[in-house]
This record gives structure tokens, C-alpha cells and sequence, in this order.
């Protein structure tokens, strides 16, 4: 799991606020990353005080996390619902001013398609940040998880739409990252983005693509921890 960036204290701070907003009964989506684990640690102890919820992790890791902290888990297919999902981000925009205050550049931990599953089956998606995620325009490389026998056409196709894709290589193994899904990733660069609904349908368009990390008018607020506290944007 990513944890580099950030200060510790605001990602939890982020995180256990979002937690409070979840509510006796609820199904929650629990997202993947150093800040949404602390979300996941502060619904364990309130599992531990009494409250009755069910969990959808969007990776191994925070299903790995869930169950440690002992919060009973269920799956999409399982549930009419989800009430809630708390989830990270890479970047967010940060500008009332634009059309994409609110979009996401998410999958630093490659978990983006399963994580965009569930942030958008959930009647409300929260963000939990701390202040370095905050941006004017998305400008980071964006995460394509890609069909592994079809990364290099699926690469030239990404060029033609004027990215730079790198496959993302594991840093401990020998081969790049497979994620969850059995897919490869390709970090994808195309400089500051004016126009990320745009961006995210095309690469939605090319075949081989599994899914991109751009999520775009589906956060519902985003809380940004600070040094003393969390500010609330909402969407
Ligand atoms: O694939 C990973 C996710 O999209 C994470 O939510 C994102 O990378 C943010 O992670 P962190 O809170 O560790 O910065």
C-alpha cells in the first residue's frame, strides 16, 4: 500500500471524521490507501462499541484490513445498497471555479477499478485527503489498468490520445504490478488536464482498457485533513 506524502495526522484525522458519518445498519464502501485506513480502523472500533455494519473492500489489502479490525464484510452482488463509501485520492481539484472542482485522479495503489465499482454504486462517496492532494487542475499521471495481453497496443492507443504511458514495475518482484484483478497498470501522462470528463470517456472508449482513475462528478464532499483539524468541501 502507497503511504508516502501527506502528513500522518491529517490523513487520520480525514479519516476518522469520515468514519463518524457512518451510521448504525450501513452498508460501507471501503476504499484502498493509507488515509482510508484509518477511516477502516476507527469502523472497527466502533464495531468493537456496538455498531452493526457491513463492509465492501475494493482491494486485498483493505479486505485484509477489515478483517483484522474485525468489521464483517459483504459484497457488491450481496446488497441492494451501498449508504456510504470512504475512499483516498491521488488528486483532487480544488477550485469552485471549475467545471471539475471535485474530480479525482485515484489507483496510486492500482486498486481504481474496483474502487470505482463501489465509490459509485454508493449513495454518498466521500473523499478523505490530506492537503498535498489538493490541485487546480489534475495533472499527475493517470492509472490505466490495462488487459495484460493487450498492454502494448492498448499503450499506442493511450499515445494517440496524446499520453506518455508508462507500465507501472513492482518494486519488490522481478515483472511489473498485477493488480487485484490479474491486470497490468500503465501510468499514463498528459500534463495538466483541462478536460478530464473528456479525457476519462475517451479512455474509457479504447478496448483493453479495464478502467482509468479518473473519477469525475462522483465524490459527493471531500475531507481534507489539516494540522488542526478537517475542512469539508462539498460537491
Ligand atoms: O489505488 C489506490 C487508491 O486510489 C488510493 O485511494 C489512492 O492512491 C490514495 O491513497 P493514499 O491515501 O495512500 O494517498
Amino acid at each position: 500500500m502507497k503511504t508516502e506524502g501527506g502528513s500522518t495526522a491529517a490523513k487520520r484525522r480525514a479519516g476518522e471524521r469520515a468514519a463518524e458519518a457512518v451510521e448504525d445498519g450501513f452498508v460501507v464502501g471501503l476504499g484502498t490507501g493509507s488515509t482510508t485506513a484509518h477511516a477502516i480502523r476507527a469502523i472497527g472500533r466502533a464495531v468493537d462499541d456496538g455498531l452493526a455494519v457491513r463492509g465492501i473492500p475494493t482491494s486485498f489489502q483493505s479486505r485484509q484490513l477489515a478483517l483484522e479490525v474485525g468489521i464483517p464484510l459483504t459484497d457488491l452482488d450481496a446488497v441492494d445498497g451501498v449508504d456510504l463509501a470512504i475512499d483516498g485520492a491521488d488528486q483532487v481539484v480544488d477550485d469552485p471555479d471549475s467545471r471539475a472542482h471535485g474530480a479525482l485522479i485515484k489507483g496510486g495503489g492500482a486498486a481504481h477499478a474496483r474502487e470505482k465499482l463501489v465509490d459509485t454504486a454508493a449513495e454518498r462517496f466521500v473523499v478523505v485527503a490530506d492537503p498535498s492532494k489538493l490541485t487546480d487542475r489534475l495533472e499527475r499521471p493517470v492509472p490505466v489498468e490495462v488487459l495484460p495481453d493487450a498492454h502494448t497496443v492498448t499503450a499506442d492507443r493511450i499515445e494517440n490520445l496524446g499520453g506518455d504511458p508508462t507500465l507501472r514495475d513492482a518494486e519488490r518482484k522481478d515483472g511489473p504490478v498485477v493488480t487485484d484483478n490479474g491486470n497490468l497498470v500503465l501510468d499514463c501522462a498528459f500534463g495538466p488536464i483541462d478536460d478530464p470528463d473528456g479525457l476519462a470517456a475517451q479512455l474509457s472508449r479504447i478496448p483493453g482498457v479495464v478502467e482509468h482513475g479518473l473519477f469525475v462528478g462522483v465524490a459527493d464532499a471531500t475531507y481534507v485533513g489539516t494540522d488542526d483539524g478537517v475542512e469539508v468541501r462539498r460537491y
